[in-house]
């Protein structure tokens, strides 16, 4: 049986068939990085990428494949990463990692968001992986007991964003309506982003599974 970086490594590969030149947004994290050691199997085919995250950014260079600043591009055909959870409809839970205001960002100004995962992130309903909320640092005992009061249990996370932010990673929330929740926790003052990719959902899922690599459009 396939481990689950070897399931990784299939979906990553196969989110090549997706990238047709052009400038490539490109996310973070374990999944993306296979995808980026794809993509530089193919960096012929494109122009170069918009990275997500500083980690990403260097993981790209390190490949050759330029890297642009995303105000110096008008847009872009796809963007790809991974996520912590996706639904059935392709709402997706993100920032296991910490990257969530820019991968928001980029995934923004793409036509496509192309999310790739292994079988274990389908899940019916969001919300076991605690959720994760970038904060200005000033404002995070408040937010804090603001995501109290919506029922969560936030935990500070030791870490600080490419933004120079911090993370609360809200647990115990069971999200049935997260497009809802999503725009409910962005009007807490202070908070930058949270990691709810629900009013703008992936376009297509390939889901690397015991099977074969599975594609997904919203239900
Ligand atoms: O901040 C991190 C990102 O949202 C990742 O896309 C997410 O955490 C999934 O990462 P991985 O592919 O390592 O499970």
């Amino acid at each position: 049986m396939a481990t689950q970086d070897e399931l990784k490594q299939q979906v990553a590969k196969a989110a090549i068939e997706y990238v047709k030149g052009g400038i490539i947004g490109v996310g973070t994290g374990s999944t993306a990085n296979f995808f980026i050691d794809e993509l530089a199997k193919v960096k012929d085919r494109i122009d170069g990428a918009v990275a997500s995250s500083e980690a990403t950014a260097q993981r790209l260079r390190g490949h050759g494949i330029k890297v642009f600043d995303l105000n110096d591009v008008d847009g872009m055909e796809i963007y790809v990463d991974g996520a912590d959870e996706i639904t059935e409809k392709l709402h997706m839970l993100k920032g296991g990692g910490g990257a969530l205001t820019r991968e928001k960002i980029v995934a923004a100004c793409a036509k496509d968001f192309i999310c790739i995962c292994d079988q274990t992130k389908l899940v019916p309903v969001l919300g076991k992986f605690p959720l994760p909320v970038e904060v200005i640092p000033m404002a995070r005992e408040y937010v804090a007991r603001e995501l109290v009061k919506l029922g969560g249990q936030p935990k500070l996370r030791d870490f600080t964003t490419d933004n120079g932010n911090v993370i609360l990673d809200v647990h115990g929330l069971t999200i049935t309506d997260p497009v809802a929740l999503e725009s409910r926790i962005n009007e807490i003052v202070g908070v930058v982003t949270n990691g709810l990719f629900a009013s703008r959902p992936a376009n297509v899922l390939l889901l690397a599974t015991a099977d074969g690599v599975k594609t997904l459009t919203a239900r």
